[in-house]
């Protein structure tokens, strides 16, 4: 088949379903189930590396892995009011056994505040077990009405991580709140995925919390997505639920708690913020093949021999160092089209080894990002894709935030937001007042979701709507 070089289609949605399926990460809308995607061999490897990340960060802060049942009673559901009333039309029942009808209806569950905060109210019954920090990396299931997409809007969250706390004090969860915050900057850095990290405006905050503070990324195409979220519940559960904890001072009172979660959206991001016309380009710090050796056929078939032998050893010498890699020797594919195959898969650095390289006993490492290329002595190799992997990772990181930067931009008045989030899409900060009305204001002049205000209030300005002076900035934007 002839190679050709796809352009990058301005339609993300459509470059973006192209690689799930070209690149064989993720079969989606095939499964005869509306919403839910199946992670294919390549693609579940990705998934994997980003697990280990978060797993890693949450267990070296003290977290503790746990694994609670997939279904929730209906009653248990139903405790805290808001939680269901958000939760009320998104929620899956079981509602048979077999031939027979359950008298309680069972949930598959939308996210585990009100599972885990049960056996907490069994488990944790004195103040000095606390605090306490649970999580689990498992299934969830929310009935959205709203276009499916693959990864970004399931019905189906399969790589949904749920952290959830339990502190004596407002101001200890209050702390876990912040340090989540931390946890999600450090793990989004390693992924290269710019943020902005925003308190969300109190008639749009996860149901059943004090306060949520999320983390928005842009993607291609303009629009936001929520990437990650911490929310401060404080008592609203444990109150629900009428859990207490015996104090110090043999008094008992309601623990207070935190919740934050990420999602397969996390890959989703990884694929599309770096990304280019040949595909994806995967960071090395999660990329599962960071270097396939591609060889170049040799005229006659005893260099051919040699050259693959060559390449043989650069390939075990590669993997004896911890440098995963592959070697792409089969003969069902021109070097083209294995160019075209490995790029598609955004592998970060290709080997090219050649009559030239044999004789020269080198190698040619192209990158995958800036497709530069250079020759390497074969002994000096190891260190030479250590350090080029350093740099791509870095690279990758800095071209993104650059991009996401240039496309955060203040406004003083609506006109000027309504006008660049309908042309190019991004994210618009305005001055606010910081009243309610002011702000559903903004959504509906816009027609735009207004994220939420930075962590440190800005006061600068005139609301944009009121004209009195702002008590803080509203950002807002296109989302998913
Ligand atoms: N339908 C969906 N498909 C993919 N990801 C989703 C979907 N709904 C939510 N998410 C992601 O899941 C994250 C956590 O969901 S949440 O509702 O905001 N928060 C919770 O469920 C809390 N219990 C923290 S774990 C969100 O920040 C968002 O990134
Ligand atoms: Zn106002």
């Amino acid at each position: 088949m002839k190679v050709s070089r796809q352009k990058w289609s301005s339609n993300f949605s459509e470059w973006f379903d192209r690689v799930l399926s070209e690149a064989e990460i993720y079969d989606y809308g095939r499964y005869p189930v509306k919403g839910v995607g199946v992670w294919m061999p390549y693609g579940f490897k990705i998934r994997q590396n980003i697990i280990n990340l978060i797993r890693r960060l949450l267990d070296e802060t003290g977290h503790e892995e746990v694994l609670f049942p997939l279904l929730v009673p209906e009653d248990l559901l139903r405790k805290e009011s808001e939680h269901v009333k958000g939760f009320e039309r998104e929620v899956f029942w079981v509602t048979k056994g077999g031939e027979e009808e359950l008298e309680l209806k069972l949930a598959l569950r939308p996210t585990s505040e009100v599972a885990i905060t049960f056996m907490e109210s069994l488990w944790l019954k004195g103040y000095s077990q606390l605090p306490k920090k649970f999580y689990q990396i498992v299934s969830v299931f929310r009935y959205e009405t709203k276009a499916t997409r693959p990864m970004i809007r399931v019905r189906e969250l399969t790589t949904f991580k749920e952290a959830h706390t339990v502190h004596m004090t407002y101001e200890e969860a209050a702390k876990q709140v912040e340090e989540a915050v931390q946890i999600y900057s450090k793990f989004f850095d390693t992924l290269g995925i710019p943020y902005l990290i925003s308190r969300r405006p109190e008639w749009d905050k996860f149901a059943g919390a004090e306060y949520t503070i999320a983390f928005d990324t842009l993607m291609p195409d303009g629009r936001a997505l929520q990437i990650g979220t911490a929310h401060h519940l404080g008592q609203h559960f444990t109150k629900a639920m009428d859990y207490k904890v015996t104090k110090a001072d043999n008094t008992s009172d309601y623990p207070h708690q935190t919740s934050y979660g990420i999602s397969d959206r996390v890959v989703a991001t990884v694929i599309a913020l770096h990304g280019d016309d040949h595909g994806p380009v995967l960071p090395p710090s999660i990329a599962p093949v960071l270097v396939v050796i591609i060889p170049i056929p040799a005229k006659d078939e005893q260099t051919q021999a040699k050259l693959l032998e060559f390449a043989r050893q650069i390939n075990s010498t590669l993997n004896s160092a911890g440098i995963s890699s592959v070697l792409d020797g089969s003969d069902e594919r021109t070097p083209g089209e294995k160019y075209y195959y490995w790029e598609m898969r955004g592998v970060p650095i290709r080997a090219e080894i050649g009559p030239r390289e044999l004789d020269n006993d080198t190698v040619f490492l192209k990158r995958r990002d800036t497709l530069e290329g250079k020759s390497v002595k074969r002994d000096e190799l190891v260190p030479a894709i250590r350090e080029t992997l350093a740099t791509i990772q870095k690279d990758l990181a800095e071209r993104a935030w650059r991009d996401f930067k240039e496309r955060v931009k203040r406004f003083e008045d609506i006109q000027g937001v309504k006008k660049y989030l309908s042309e190019r899409g991004g994210i618009a900060e305005v001055p606010w007042c910081g009243s309610e009305t002011c702000g559903l204001k903004v959504e509906e002049e816009v027609q735009a979701r207004v994220l939420g205000s930075p962590l440190i209030p800005n006061g600068e300005g005139k609301c944009v709507i009121c004209g009195r002076g702002a008590k803080n900035s509203l950002r807002v934007a296109k989302t998913y």
